[in-house]
């Protein structure tokens, strides 16, 4: 397993760009499903694990990609399969966004039930709602859940129960070739939203309405390749906007745009912290000492559920007694255990949690239980005294392009240490053999020393790497 190593106390200062929205572009990428014809073009896709997963979903079920660097060009005309395969959807929750499109453009689609982040229960029962009232039967089987159409799916007004971002968005696409009208009451609002549906328009599809509570999706026979480019990602922006204030730093974050981050700006301001945006971006600079503050994730324009442990980080470090209410998520506060090895004052009582500011944080051996639960100890340990080490990078991975790159570029004292399977993975590409004996083989960049057990290196993914290596 590989570790991120924080060394704490260092005032980030620079700029960072952000890169492109991950809950944007895996929506895109499943609509691209839907193009019957011509390619679907997509910039400023980010080399994250789960685009890498998703796109692996897609080439199962026919579509030929290509990438290079952030862009990913996508071929659907012939699709070969109506399955998404159990150990590609299982690893993440967004992978559920291909039933939609492929119910739309087969009439059938056989998934299982999605994974993700261990962040609450996470039904889908809104999205088969939706599915169900525009003609689709849907049985379920062994974990899997097989939904079938006569013909097109027919348009529906549809009421959620709850502005799910994910059941509006399988629903917008499976509702953009069907015949007929659908409404979407109760619809989510958030920007990725808007972006899929801008996609889907650009792709002859009619959607209005996106953004608000109400969308409009009157269907059309087909639709068409595009190109298109992703809108930042606001989690990552908000993110190294909080680094930057638990730091005391003074950071501009190339790419956020203000109008998706309402509710972090004004966190940030209430807190004591300069925040100065243009159309570029945002600066954020920040007093050693901030102000205690409360905070209530909602549905956007509310203050979001995925920056919440972020924002808890930065709260340790407040003048006074913050108050922090989950309403999105029922169990999305895994980290305040992980935090409390750092020596956080945090006492949780359901949804609520308490947070005593000015806590003396230490640098510890802690875990990323979920993906924003890695970047709340990333920021603890940027603000703490000594070493943090977070292990359970892999959660980290699926959402922050080269977080540790981006905030040694900003001054933070941080590296990588590879697992010992990651050093040998590099050291079989890159190796230089230097020297070899039946118990050792030594090789340059990096140096590694592998137990060969008389095996010759071509086998050498088989072998084992010390984990001290230089
Ligand atoms: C890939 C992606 O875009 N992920 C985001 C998306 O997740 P995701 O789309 O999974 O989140 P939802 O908006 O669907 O979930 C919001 C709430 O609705 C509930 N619910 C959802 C669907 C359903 O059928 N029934 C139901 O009860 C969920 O349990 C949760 O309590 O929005 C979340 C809420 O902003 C973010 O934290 C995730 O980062
Ligand atoms: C919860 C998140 O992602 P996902 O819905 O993909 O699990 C997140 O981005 O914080």
């Amino acid at each position: 397993m590989s570790k991120i190593i924080v060394r704490g106390g260092r005032p980030l200062t620079g700029t960072v760009r952000v890169h492109g929205a991950k809950n944007s572009v895996l929506p895109i990428l499943a609509a691209a499903l839907l193009a019957e014809e011509g390619s679907c073009v997509i910039h400023d896709v980010p080399a994250l694990d789960d685009v890498t997963n998703i796109l692996q979903v897609l080439a199962a079920l026919g579509v030929r990609a290509q990438q290079h660097d952030t862009r990913v060009s996508l071929h659907a005309d012939r699709l070969a399969s109506y399955e998404a395969p159990y150990e590609l959807v299982r690893k993440m929750r967004a992978s559920f966004l291909v039933m939609g499109p492929l119910l739309a453009r087969l009439g059938k689609v056989k998934i299982s039930l999605p994974g993700g982040c261990a962040i609450g229960t996470r039904p889908i029962d809104q999205h088969l709602k939706g599915f169900e009232a525009m003609g689709a039967e849907i049985g379920f089987g062994q974990g899997s859940i097989e939904a079938r159409v006569n013909g097109r799916l027919h348009g529906a007004r549809i009421y959620l129960d709850v502005a799910s971002v994910g059941a509006t968005e399988n629903i917008m696409m499976a509702a953009a070739t069907a015949e007929g009208t659908t409404l979407i009451e109760n619809a989510a609002k958030e920007p990725e939203i808007v972006d899929l549906a801008n996609f889907l328009n650009a792709m002859g599809a009619k959607v209005r309405g996106a953004g608000t509570g109400v969308i409009r999706i009157e269907g059309v026979e087909r639709l068409k390749g595009v190109v298109h480019t992703v809108i930042p990602d606001r989690v990552e922006a908000g993110t190294y906007m909080i680094a930057a204030a638990v730091t005391g730093g003074d950071v501009y974050v190339e790419g956020a745009i203000r109008d998706h981050l309402g509710p972090v700006v004004a966190k940030l301001e209430e807190m004591g912290a300069s925040v100065e945006c243009d159309e570029n971006g945002i600066r954020v600079s920040a007093p050693r000492q901030l102000r205690a503050v409360d905070v209530k994730t909602l549905p956007y324009p509310g203050f979001p559920t995925d920056m919440q442990a972020q924002m808890m980080a930065l709260l340790l470090r407040s003048e006074g007694t913050s108050i922090v209410t989950e309403t999105v998520f029922e169990n999305r506060y895994m980290h305040v255990e992980e935090l409390a090895k750092m020596g956080a004052d945090i006492k949780v009582d359901g949804r609520t949690a308490i947070i005593s500011g000015s806590s003396k944080l230490v640098g510890a051996q802690v875990c990323a239980t979920d993906l924003r639960a890695g970047a709340a100890l990333i920021c603890a340990g940027l603000a703490a005294d000594g070493v943090t080490e977070v292990t359970g990078v892999h959660h980290i991975d699926r959402g922050y392009m080269d977080i540790v790159g981006k905030l040694a570029a900003l001054g933070a004292d941080v590296y990588r240490a590879p697992s010992p399977e990651e050093v040998l993975a590099e050291a079989a590409e890159h190796a230089v053999v230097e020297h070899v004996t039946v118990e050792h083989v030594t090789v340059r960049r990096p140096v590694a020393v592998i137990e060969v057990d008389e095996r010759p290196l071509a086998d050498v993914a088989m072998l084992r790497v010390h984990p001290t290596l230089a």
